[in-house]
């Protein structure tokens, strides 16, 4: 399901290049995957010389990066509610991002992704949403000029089949993911399941997006759109730096 073709050195390169944009007394949201745990590691690297951050992780794993390298974590409900601060920066990986438009399918440069190779795209996209700004740090491997990854959907688990019908319905193809190292399906951080959807290449995000998010039992999909700001690419010899 993953489009994993980039190297770490590459991944590490654009961790670091958005770590850097973080700011004494943030609040930043901590992504899932092995791009965003290079940030991860990066910021812990920067507390451990005096900077004063506290993260909101986006999954277990986040959480447990996060405090191996010694980041202050804080619940969302606790920065976003009434009196708080909010987050000021979220930095998350991606599956896929729409950033060339010359020679394809889309017109514009969008920064649409595709998430949740981790199953985490539920939190990741309420923090990644919340936050004033989401930097996006992916290898090459992960640029496109239109969707063509399949769509993780996360359902109830009483809903797999019905969610199911409704997504083929919609022309797309789901597969119930399963474990690599149990008899079973992946059950998300949430107690959910969840459904790799592939679709013709997805020239309309926005309109699949409402379609998915409209099919009872679906807690969220992996189409986060119109929702980076700025995308950093790491490639052999260093990050480019893209603004949406
Ligand atoms: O969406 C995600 C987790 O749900 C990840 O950010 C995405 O799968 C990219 O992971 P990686 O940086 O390991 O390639």
């Amino acid at each position: 399901m993953k489009t994993t073709g980039g190297t770490d050195a590459q991944k590490r390169r654009a961790g670091e290049s958005a770590a850097e944009a973080v700011s004494d007394g943030d609040v930043v949201g901590l992504g899932t995957g092995s791009t965003a745990a290079h940030a991860i590691r990066a910021i812990g690297r920067a507390v451990d010389a005096g900077l004063d951050v506290r993260g909101v992780p986006t999954s277990f794993d986040a959480r447990a990066c996060a405090r191996d390298h010694g980041i202050p974590t804080v619940g969302l409900d606790t920065v976003c509610g009434p009196d708080g601060p909010g987050i000021d920066i979220a930095i998350d990986g991606a599956d896929q991002v729409v950033l060339t438009g010359e020679g394809g399918d889309v017109e514009e440069v969008s920064g649409t992704l595709i998430k949740g190779g981790g199953a985490a795209h539920a939190r990741e996209k309420v923090v990644d949403a919340a936050a004033d700004r989401l930097l996006v740090v992916v290898d090459p491997s992960k640029v496109t000029n239109v969707l063509t990854a399949d769509v993780p959907v996360e359902v109830l688990p009483e809903a797999h089949t019905t969610a199911a019908t409704a997504i083929r319905d919609a022309g797309g193809e789901p597969t119930l993911r399963r474990a690599e190292r149990k008899d079973g399906p992946v059950v998300t951080d949430n107690g959910n399941l969840v459904l790799d959807c592939s679709f013709d290449a997805i020239a309309d995000p926005g309109r699949l997006a409402g379609t998915l998010s409209a099919i009872p039992g679906v807690l969220d999909h992996g189409l986060f759109v119109d929702m980076a700001d700025e995308v950093h690419v790491g490639d052999d010899d260093g990050v480019a730096i893209h603004e949406i």
